[in-house]
């Protein structure tokens, strides 16, 4: 019998990719929303680790399902900025939620909207909001990176160090 062959001991990374997900936003921009429009997103996220004994950064099956878990949400839905400064307003008003930004104003059935916890719902963010809701599932891993991918032209990428590095 050879000798077993030893893990790599340099950082080595693997990439999951999430499922693609349809949804509609109205990005902000100069405090101004743009017209509502949708997009099929993907996302990916790169995974950077030294092997373990096992020789594997970490188990990429609870990751896949983690990032899964924090798109389906977001599907088919119109995605909207829970922290947008003023002077956007939203409000409920008769089943309806009411976005405002003084310029346009949408009015959407309350339960095909996802408010998120951002000031914009720009790919960069978007992208940043999924890494965050993964991030407690990464183990072992000590950089993560999600590209979040809005058309054939336009993609984010958001990273996250562990250990503050
Ligand atoms: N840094 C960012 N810039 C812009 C973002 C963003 O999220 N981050 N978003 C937009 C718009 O929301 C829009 O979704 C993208 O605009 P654009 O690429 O022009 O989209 P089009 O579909 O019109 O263009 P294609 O070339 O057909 O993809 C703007 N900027």
């Amino acid at each position: 019998m050879g000798r077993a062959h030893e893990p790599p001991t340099s950082p080595t990374t693997i990439s999951v990719a999430g499922p693609a997900f349809g949804a509609a936003h109205a990005g902000l921009h100069q405090g101004r929303f743009e017209a509502l429009h949708g997009h099929t997103y993907t996302c990916r996220l790169d995974l950077v680790g030294t092997l373990d004994p096992e020789g594997v950064v970490t188990d990429f099956v609870p990751v896949r399902q983690a990032l899964a878990e924090a798109i389906a949400p977001l599907q088919r839905r119109t995605l909207m900025p829970a922290h947008a400064p003023a002077p956007v307003r939203l409000h409920h008003e008769d089943g309806m939620f009411v976005i405002e930004d003084g310029h346009r104003r949408f009015a959407l059935p309350v339960q095909d909207v996802v408010l998120l916890p951002v000031v914009n719902t720009s790919t960069e963010l978007l992208g940043q909001y999924l890494l965050d809701q993964v991030r407690p599932h990464l183990d072992g891993v000590e950089r993560a990176a999600l590209v979040l991918r809005e058309s054939p032209t336009a993609q984010a990428r958001v990273e996250h160090h562990f250990g503050g590095q």
